[in-house]
């Protein structure tokens, strides 16, 4: 749960790629501790968000600031942990070199890293397929390594985007078992999504659409204030669009 501190401020960031405008002054805060959702259909610009908050990009305008730094920041690299929509691995490698490799960029000293790719390993469920080849992985297996990659230096914030993809449901509750366990000893967690069930696991969630932060609040504040049962609902009212016809 949160502490009501802001670590991430997000003021009036517009983002274009050439003539296309796909962040319109977005204006957010996310507090110390919470796991926090952006939400929206594909192309709505949660990457390009999440992107610049990881430091990967930067807004056309506007500012970006984790724990009162502007991004993009060098120093913040060891508080972030990313996990990108498609994995980043060396699929000629095997799971432990992909991992070991990551390790030493992150700096984790020699006798700290075999006890820390193990812990991680363990959490995403794959000790068992260290030694093993990252092309004969599964998607499911790659998306659980680029998660135990992003969990490596113990960030404080980590961001995700759209971490379960490909991953089945059993599988995907045990995640969010670890995400409730990285949560509760206090790391703040920002995912996109566009699962609804998803979203209704995080403590609040901002939706996105066209490049709009069009609302934000807990996913009751937020089905309550449009008289809605579901998120998926209550977003259709955000966006302006009824679904009684
Ligand atoms: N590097 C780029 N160059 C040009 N256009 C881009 C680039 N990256 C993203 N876009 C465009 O920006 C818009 C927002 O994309 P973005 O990936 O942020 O959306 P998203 O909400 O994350 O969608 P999805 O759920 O499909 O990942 C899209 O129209 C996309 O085509």
């Amino acid at each position: 749960m949160s502490n009501l501190t802001p670590c991430v401020s997000v003021q009036n960031v517009s983002k274009y790629f050439g003539k296309q405008q796909v962040l319109k002054e977005i204006n957010l805060e996310i507090l110390r501790g919470e796991i926090f959702g952006l939400l929206g259909p594909s192309g709505a610009g949660k990457t390009t968000l999440v992107k610049e908050l990881s430091g990967l990009d930067q807004p056309t305008s506007g500012e970006n600031y984790l724990f009162n730094e502007k991004m993009p920041s060098l120093e913040l690299i060891n508080r972030i942990g990313y996990m990108a929509q498609s994995d980043a691995l060396y699929l000629e490698l095997s799971a432990k070199e992909n991992i070991e490799f990551f390790a030493s960029l992150y700096g984790l000293k020699r006798n700290k890293q075999k006890q820390r790719i193990q812990e991680v390993m363990e959490m995403v469920n794959l000790a068992e397929h260290l030694d093993k080849l990252v092309g004969d992985y599964s998607g499911g297996m790659k998306r659980r390594l680029s998660l135990a990659i992003a969990l490596l230096h113990d960030p404080e914030i980590l961001i995700l985007d759209e971490p379960t993809v490909g991953i089945d449901p059993l599988l995907r509750k045990s995640i969010w078992d670890s995400f409730y366990e990285l949560n509760k000893k206090g790391t703040t967690i920002i995912i996109t999504t566009h699962v609804m069930d998803e979203a209704e696991k995080c403590d609040r969630l901002g939706l996105m659409r066209d490049g709009s932060l069009i609302a934000v609040g807990t996913p009751n504040e937020l089905k309550e204030k449009t008289n809605s049962d579901t998120i998926e609902k209550a977003f259709l009212v955000y966006g302006g669009v009824s679904d009684e016809n």
